[in-house]
């Protein structure tokens, strides 16, 4: 099968070009990209305004496949992420039971492989059941196809565990995803402690409950030149880490999601739990320190940390309900409107954190529209309009702050393997 996308802006991530041109496709790969391609035997598709990019990488969300699928399945999980733009997407082990052996990555990558969606890469957990007791089967993982190593949702809390995890982490050529949270330090918070927390009567979570484990993670990844990327980096003080390690040579990669560099705590205000995020909103002055990390290359890498919970869950008092929120279809309206047209990134720089930085930090395909590459890729309309409406979600999840917010720049098509399983924000087996 051919496809023929034409009269799109081209972005190469790889070499950093731009260019208006013809993307080929054939048999599940990119035949080649130029001008005038012929079309001869290819269905094709009008991409003129729009821009042809490889397919979107998620490098965090949480699919809650086994175990918590009234919150989401791989399923609808797969759809939202298709439905946000995404291509590949890479799925936190903190399901139930907890992803810690071959036989569970195995089953998630076959289970979703089967949908013919998005591309689903599992985490492997670090510890066993992610109880920072003891190392989980990380050879047999990544033997089963494990991209990566993390226990989110818990910290790693025991130095000593951490450090063993980043040696067999650096034998075995994987990078350990660490979410930074010392308990002692968040514990009993709901939101980013400080002037909000103390208006609103709720107990406060720490900038330093974030750092310190940024700080000791940067110290154990050069000891044992692991490769360690930071999850959902939240503070100004974690970028300042993350800079003076890059600067020192130390292998280390960072994410930001977008709503940490949209939100602040203000956000709370109201007690709307769809708000309750781990780590939590932070202050405008963090927000404007994880820009400045992302504008001058210190923070790699966009992803969603998409975390769907029930209706019920969330409807409760603030204290009570559980941290997360989903992020996959609004994603890349965030990043167009915050980041692009609000001037902190170009739109290459933007593309890049979401395709080919994620895809290096998991050593997956993907990011680049040389030809030979997997077939996929996201066509953006940066000229597209929305306003947010959870009911339109594929997600099963609700959980957004962002519902009524105005998003410019949307995902417009989505391109898996040579295969149209998106257009215009409907999935392609309801296109017909
Ligand atoms: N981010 C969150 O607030 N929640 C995540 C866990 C996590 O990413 O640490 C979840 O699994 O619900
Ligand atoms: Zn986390
Ligand atoms: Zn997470």
């Amino acid at each position: 099968m051919k496809l023929l996308i034409r009269g799109g802006t081209v972005v190469e991530p790889v070499d950093g070009r731009m260019l208006e041109q013809d993307v080929l496709l054939s048999d599940g790969r990119i035949a080649g990209t130029g001008r005038n391609l012929s079309a001869a035997g290819a269905e094709v598709i009008d991409a003129s305004g729009k821009l042809v990019v490889p397919g979107l990488v998620d490098m965090h969300v949480h699919l809650r496949e086994p175990g918590y699928e009234a919150k989401e399945t791989l399923l609808t999980g797969a759809r939202a992420a298709v439905r946000g733009g995404f291509t590949s997407v890479a799925c936190m082990p903190n399901t139930n039971p907890v992803v810690d052996n071959a036989a569970l990555v195995s089953y998630i990558k076959n289970t979703a492989a089967a949908l013919g969606l998005a591309r689903v890469y599992p985490v492997g957990a670090i510890s066993r059941g992610s109880r920072g007791e003891e190392l989980a089967e990380m050879g047999h993982m990544k033997k089963a196809g494990a991209a990566a190593f993390s226990d989110d949702g818990q910290p790693v809390a025991d130095a000593g565990l951490m450090r063993r995890a980043m040696q067999y982490a650096r034998m075995l050529g994987m990078t350990v995803i660490s979410h930074c949270e010392n308990k002692e330090l968040s514990l009993g918070g709901t939101m980013h402690e400080g002037y909000v927390s103390t208006l609103l009567g709720l107990k406060g979570i720490p900038a330093s409950s974030e750092e310190v484990m940024v700080a000791r993670d940067l110290l154990l990844a050069e000891e044992t030149g692991c490769r360690l990327h930071i999850a959902h980096v939240s503070t100004a003080g974690s970028v300042r880490l993350v800079r003076e390690a890059k600067a020192r040579g130390i292998r280390v990669t960072a994410e930001v999601t977008p709503h940490h560099f949209t939100l602040t705590d203000e956000a709370v205000v109201g007690y709307d739990t769809s708000t309750k995020v781990n780590p939590p909103l932070r202050t405008a002055f963090d927000v404007a320190a994880v820009k400045e990390g992302l504008a001058d290359g210190t923070i790699d890498v966009i992803a969603t940390d998409h975390a769907p919970h029930t209706i019920e869950e969330k409807d409760v008092e603030y204290e009570r309900a559980p941290f997360g929120m989903v992020g996959l279809e609004t994603a890349m309206g965030l990043v167009w409107t915050e980041l692009v047209v609000g001037g902190v990134l170009t739109p290459l720089q933007a593309v890049t954190k979401m395709t080919l930085h994620p895809a290096r930090v998991l050593n997956i395909p993907g990011g680049t529209l040389g030809a030979g590459a997997p077939a996929d890729i996201t066509i953006i309309d940066p000229a597209a309009s929305e306003t947010v409406d959870p009911s339109l979600f594929e997600s099963k999840g609700r959980n957004t702050p962002f519902a009524g917010r105005a998003l410019k720049g949307l995902p417009w098509a989505a391109i898996v393997g040579g295969r149209l399983v998106m257009v215009e924000r409907r999935i392609a087996d309801s296109l017909e």
